[in-house]
């Protein structure tokens, strides 16, 4: 078996419960979001995601309204809208920074990202919230800022999560052959097609979820037991 050299993780149910994104993070985005987009709508980033999201959404002219009013319906969907990602990202900066709330991480996350640092393995977040809400969420998290431990961070301006070809760019940028890459998601799509593209895998089924008898991929309830 090729030695392990590299880590990417997911965040949402891998590294972190589903239940802080889904109940504090989405909710905090929803309430602010129209009167973010109409108090910062002169800032050129926030002007290019509302354009980019009215684009993915096939408006030809859409008010500002209309893109909040779509905005608001991708965030109950759970779409995994880059424009949409990046803007919630902007909106959670200043929750994190008012100290609203501190991301939530499994207790052994951060131990055991010290240890796979210590014994010489680069890690990587590949998540669908954008990059700099991945560097948030590391930046304020319980335990204090993770982010000195991650070398990079990938969101699917690099590609969706469930597509072969994002993780091939993925282990391009970090200058790793796929077989020394080991991901780790919650979601088993995401690592089917990290699989295809010849990564190694490791399934999070957090408690209550049950380890299946013959999981699709080597299955873990947690990273102490993820055994690169
Ligand atoms: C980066 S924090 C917010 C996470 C988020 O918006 C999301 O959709 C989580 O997706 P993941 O790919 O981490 O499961
Ligand atoms: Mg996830």
């Amino acid at each position: 078996m090729p030695e392990i050299r590299a880590i990417v993780t997911d965040i949402e149910g891998t590294t972190s419960s589903i239940s802080f994104v889904k109940d504090v993070l989405f909710p905090y985005a929803r309430k602010r979001l129209p009167a973010f987009v109409e108090t910062h709508a002169d800032r050129p980033e926030l002007q290019h995601w509302l354009h980019e999201a009215a684009k993915e959404a096939g408006y030809i002219e859409a008010s500002r309204q209309e893109v909040i009013e779509l905005l608001l319906r991708w965030i109950a969907e759970d779409r995994k809208s880059t424009a949409l990602k990046a803007l919630q990202g902007m909106i959670w900066q200043e929750g994190y920074e008012a100290g609203d709330y501190r991301a939530h991480v499994y207790p052994e996350v951060p131990a055991r990202l010290r240890a796979w640092r210590a014994e010489g393995l680069r890690l990587y977040v590949y998540s669908s919230g954008s990059v700099p809400a991945q560097q948030l969420f590391f930046g304020y998290s319980e335990a204090g800022d993770l982010t000195p431990l991650f070398a990079g961070y990938f969101d699917t301006e690099t590609g969706p999560k469930r597509e072969q070809a994002s993780y091939e760019k993925i282990a391009a940028a970090i200058g790793e052959q796929p077989a020394h890459i080991l991901f780790l998601s919650d979601i088993v799509e995401e690592l089917d097609a990290a699989q295809a593209a010849g990564y190694r895998t490791g399934w999070l089924l957090r408690p209550p979820q049950a380890l299946p008898a013959q999981p699709r991929h080597p299955a873990y309830t947690d990273f102490d037991a993820v055994t690169p």
